[in-house]
C-alpha cells in the first residue's frame, strides 16, 4: 500500500516537475555583475548623464535585452521589435509600474505614470481622457491658444523690433506661450504674470529633479542629501500654491475642476485627497511642458539648417491669419517636419520604467515577477532597418510609404518617443498640436536664419543626460516677414 502510495505521488507530480524543469532551463537574460553596474551607475552625479552611451556599450556587449539584480531584477531593452512584442503583444503582463524612486514618489506620489497597473490607474487616466484631452476640449481651448501664441509672437516683435541683425534666443519664448496656455487647461484659470512665472520655475526645477535622478537611480535620498530637503521645501510649497488655484476651479471645464469631482467607486466613492490633486495637476504640468519645448526647439534648429524646408512650411501656413486646429490639419508638411524632428531628437533616452506583472518570458529569457523593464527607445528613429538614410533630415519620408507610421506602434514600432502600448503617453496628440500651432506661427511671422551668417549653420549637440535636449540654446536671427 505503502508503495503504491509513493507511485501515486512520484505520478501526480510529473507535470509539476516537468514544468519546474523546463522553467529552470530558460535562462535569465545576460548582463553585467550587479557591482560592475552600482559603480558605473549608481554613483552621484553619473547616472544622468551617461545614461546614453552607457546603456548603449551594455548593449552592444551584452545583446537586445540585459538584466542585472539589485533586491530585485532590472531589465534593459534597446530593440523595436522586442519592445513591441512586450509592450503591445503583452497583454497587460508588461504594464506595472515599479514602486516610484525618490524623487517620483516626492512630486508624483499619486500620478497616473507611478501608479500601478488597475483600477485607480484606469479611473486617472480616463477621467484625463474625457475631461483634459478629449477632442472637445481640445477645440474649447481654442481662445486661450490664439491668446497665448499672439502674446508670445507680439513679444518676439517687440523684441526684434526695428533691428534685422537681432539674434533671438527662442526656448524662453516658447516655455512661456506654452506654460500659459498648460496652466489654463489644468487651472481653468488665466493667472498673473507672477503666479505663472512661480509655477513655471518649481515646474523646471522638478523637470531638472527628475533629469538629475531617472527612475532607476534607486537611492537618490541617499545620494543626494544636500539637495532632498531642497526638494522637500519645494513639494510644500507648490502644494501651498497649487492647492488654493485647484480648489478655486470648482466648476470650471478644466483638469483640476475635473479632480474636485471625481470619485473612487472602489473605496467606497471616496473624493480625492488635496495630496492626490496636487500630484495629478504637477504630472499634468510637468507632462505638458518642458518636453514640449524641447521638441519644437529641436525643430525650429533643423528649420534653420534647412531653409529650403522652411520655405515649404511658409508656403502651407502663409496667408493663415487664424492658423487653427482645422487650418493644421490640411498641413501635411509642418506635421512632417515636426514628425521628423523629433524621429532625430526623441524627448528621452529611456521612457517610463514598466514592472512586470507575473511569471513571464522575453526574447527567450526567463523574466520574473516584479521585475523593472526600461526600454531605451532613442535609437528606434535611427534604425536603418526602418528608416532610409535615417540620420538624415527629410520631412517628405512621412508624406511618402517610409514614414507610414501609426504614433501608437500598435502594428510595428519604428519609433517612440511617446511609449507604446496601453500605458502610451496620453498626451501625445495635445503635444504634437502644440508644437504644429507654435512652429507654424514661428514660421508664418519670421524668417528664421543661423545666428551668425547664413552659410552657417546651428549645432544640434544634445546634452548630455536623461532628457534629450539642445547642449546650446537655439539662437537665431529672426526677420518679420512682411507678407
Ligand atoms: C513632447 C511631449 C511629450 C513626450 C515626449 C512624452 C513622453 C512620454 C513617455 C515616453 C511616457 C511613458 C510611456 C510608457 O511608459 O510607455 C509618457 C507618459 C505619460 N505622459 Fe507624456 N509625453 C509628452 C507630453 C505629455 C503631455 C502633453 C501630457 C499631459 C497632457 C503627458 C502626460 C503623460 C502621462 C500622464 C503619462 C503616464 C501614462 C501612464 O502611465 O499611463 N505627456 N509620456
Amino acid at each position: 500500500m505503502e508503495v503504491l502510495n509513493i507511485l501515486l505521488c512520484i505520478i501526480l507530480s510529473l507535470p509539476l516537475i516537468f514544468l519546474l524543469s523546463r522553467h529552470g532551463r530558460k535562462k535569465l537574460p545576460p548582463g553585467p555583475p550587479t557591482l560592475l553596474f552600482i559603480a558605473k551607475f549608481l554613483l552621484p552625479g553619473r547616472s544622468a548623464s551617461h545614461i546614453g552611451p552607457m546603456l548603449r556599450g551594455l548593449h552592444a556587449r551584452h545583446g537586445p535585452i540585459f538584466s542585472f539584480w539589485l533586491l530585485r531584477m532590472f531589465v534593459f531593452v534597446d530593440d523595436r521589435h522586442l519592445t513591441h512584442s512586450v509592450l503591445v503583444k503583452g497583454g497587460g503582463n508588461f504594464d506595472g509600474r515599479p514602486p516610484p524612486n525618490g524623487i517620483m514618489q516626492l512630486f508624483f506620489p499619486h500620478g497616473i505614470g507611478t501608479s500601478p497597473y488597475g483600477d485607480y490607474w484606469r479611473l486617472l487616466r480616463r477621467n484625463l481622457n474625457v475631461h483634459a484631452l478629449h477632442p472637445s476640449r481640445i477645440r474649447l481651448l481654442e481662445p486661450a491658444r490664439q491668446c497665448a501664441r499672439n502674446a508670445m509672437l507680439a513679444s518676439l516683435r517687440a523684441d526684434v523690433g526695428a533691428d534685422a541683425s537681432r539674434v533671438i534666443t527662442v526656448r524662453p519664448f516658447l516655455a512661456r506661450c506654452l506654460f500659459q496656455l498648460i496652466v489654463e487647461m489644468s487651472l481653468g484659470a488665466r493667472l498673473g504674470q507672477e503666479v505663472l512665472d512661480e509655477l513655471q520655475e518649481m515646474n523646471r526645477q522638478i523637470y531638472l529633479a527628475m533629469a538629475r535622478f531617472p527612475a532607476f537611480c534607486f537611492f537618490p535620498a541617499l545620494s543626494m542629501r544636500r539637495r532632498w530637503a531642497q526638494y522637500k521645501t519645494l513639494r510644500e510649497r507648490q502644494s501651498k500654491v497649487l492647492l488654493p488655484l485647484i480648489h478655486s476651479s470648482r466648476g470650471t471645464p478644466c483638469y483640476a475642476g475635473s479632480l474636485l469631482e471625481l470619485r473612487v467607486p472602489e473605496e467606497g466613492g471616496r473624493p480625492l485627497t488635496d495630496a492626490e490633486m496636487v500630484s495629478l495637476c504637477s504630472e499634468f504640468m510637468v507632462g505638458a511642458m518642458d518636453a514640449s519645448v524641447a521638441m519644437m526647439e529641436w525643430t525650429m534648429g533643423e528649420l534653420v539648417n534647412h531653409p529650403d524646408a522652411q520655405a515649404k512650411v511658409y508656403e502651407e501656413v502663409r496667408g493663415k491669419p487664424e492658423l487653427n486646429e482645422d487650418d493644421l490639419r490640411g498641413m501635411q508638411y509642418l506635421r512632417a517636419v515636426v514628425l521628423e524632428s523629433l524621429r532625430l531628437h526623441p524627448g528621452a533616452h529611456l521612457i517610463l520604467p514598466h514592472a512586470v506583472q507575473s511569471d513571464a518570458e522575453i526574447a527567450g529569457y526567463r523574466v520574473p515577477k516584479g521585475a523593472v523593464i526600461n526600454f531605451l527607445v532613442a535609437d528606434f528613429g535611427l534604425d536603418e532597418t526602418a528608416w532610409t538614410a535615417a540620420r538624415e533630415f527629410r520631412p517628405e519620408r512621412f508624406l511618402d510609404g517610409d514614414g507610414d507610421l501609426d504614433m501608437t506602434g500598435s502594428g510595428e514600432v519604428k519609433m517612440a518617443p511617446f511609449g507604446a502600448g496601453r500605458r502610451m503617453c496620453p498626451g501625445h496628440m495635445l503635444s504634437l498640436l502644440h508644437a504644429e500651432y507654435l512652429v507654424g506661427a514661428l514660421v508664418r511671422d519670421f524668417q528664421w536664419l543661423p545666428p551668425s551668417g547664413e552659410d552657417t549653420t546651428v549645432d544640434m549637440t544634445e546634452e548630455p543626460g536623461t532628457f534629450i535636449v539642445m547642449k546650446h540654446r537655439l539662437r537665431a536671427r529672426i526677420i518679420p516677414r512682411t507678407c
